[in-house]
């Protein structure tokens, strides 16, 4: 295989921006109204903050109109759903994405569900979780996830057949990457945190997912020489001179077991934002 190890998620977004870029433009130039996200946020959370300026700068980048909602921590549930629906009516708005974890006297489920499926870029919302379970390609796809395929098969080429070990089954992250993957013709296992042998089943993963929110989990004894390792973990921890971004795989130690792995920052997280624009897009095509 001739393929560098580091997997450079931030140079495959930047294309895939610019691709998202180029099909905006086209559009503008027709005399077309460009396609436009609406961002929401619930509180302050410095962590989302850079997920946030992030997001409004790709935005940017792609000629995409991005608007941002910063409500206060103690917004009521009634005063988001209003906002909600008034973004679900907006002619300008093509998608909606609303930050979490949402405040803990927000019920998430409630909220996700007041999106209009159609502006829902996140794919969150039950009716596209049910679009992509039964493989209608209407479904609006998880964008981390995405990413998790499309770094795998920018190395891989096509999947069929592979075996693929998803650590982690949180609704945003571990279910619909299991769903995807199987949708690739993979062969997928799940691991969460009640399984008896997580390392074990992992060894065994051509392609290895991890998503659990611990820094630096999983070393070497969870990966077969040779494997994808797709780390989507984003970690601020404590240096004691200052904090630095880690994920949920060792990568020191991992890479050198790994026939490609994903660093942080630089792999997934990149990935994730070219998927929203991408979603935000096809969210306008649906209508426009
Ligand atoms: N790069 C990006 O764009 C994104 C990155 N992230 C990052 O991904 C990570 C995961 O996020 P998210 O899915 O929301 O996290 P959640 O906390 O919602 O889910 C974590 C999952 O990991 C499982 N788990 C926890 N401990 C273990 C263990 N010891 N062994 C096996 N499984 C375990 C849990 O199992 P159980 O269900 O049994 O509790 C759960 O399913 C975080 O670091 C987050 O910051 C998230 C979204 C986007
Ligand atoms: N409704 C909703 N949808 C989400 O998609 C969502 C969310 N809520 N809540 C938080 C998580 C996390 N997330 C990231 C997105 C981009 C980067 C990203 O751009 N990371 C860069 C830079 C990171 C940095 O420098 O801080 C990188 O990894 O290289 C990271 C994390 C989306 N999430
Ligand atoms: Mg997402």
């Amino acid at each position: 295989m001739n393929q560098p190890k580091r997997i450079d998620g931030r140079r495959i977004a930047d294309e895939q921006v610019a691709q998202i870029a180029q099909r905006v433009a086209a559009l503008t130039e027709q005399g077309k109204r460009p396609p436009g996200l609406a961002v929401v946020m619930v509180g302050d959370n410095p962590a989302s903050d850079v997920y946030v300026r992030n997001k409004i700068r790709r935005c940017e980048q792609a000629g995409i109109l991005s608007r941002e909602h910063r409500l206060d921590e103690r917004t009521t549930e009634e005063d988001l759903l209003g906002l909600l629906d008034s973004l679900n009516q907006d002619p300008q708005i093509d998608g909606i994405l609303v930050q979490l974890p949402l405040p803990a006297h927000l019920e998430e489920g409630r909220i996700l569900k007041r999106i209009s499926p159609a502006k829902d870029v996140d794919g969150f919302h039950p009716v596209n979780v049910g679009l992509l379970g039964i493989g209608d390609a209407r479904a609006l796809v998880p964008c981390t996830p995405a990413g998790c395929v499309i770094l795998a098969k920018e190395v891989l080429g096509d999947l069929t057949g592979k075996h693929v070990v998803v650590v982690g089954r949180s609704n945003i992250v571990g279910k619909p990457a299991a769903q995807l993957f199987l949708a690739e013709d993979c062969s997928v296992t799940l691991v969460h945190s009640k399984s008896a042998n997580g390392a074990e089943l992992a060894r065994q993963a051509d392609i290895l997912v991890v998503a659990v929110g611990r820094p630096q989990m999983v070393d070497e004894s969870w990966v077969k020489p040779g494997a994808v390792v797709i780390d989507v973990g984003i970690n601020r921890i404590d240096t004691g001179e200052g904090t630095r971004l880690v994920g949920d795989v060792d990568y020191q130690r991992v890479a050198p077991v790994a026939g490609a792995i994903t660093p942080v920052p630089g792999g997934v997280g990149p990935m994730t934002i070219a998927g929203l624009l991408n979603n935000t897009l096809t969210a306008y095509e649906a209508v426009e």
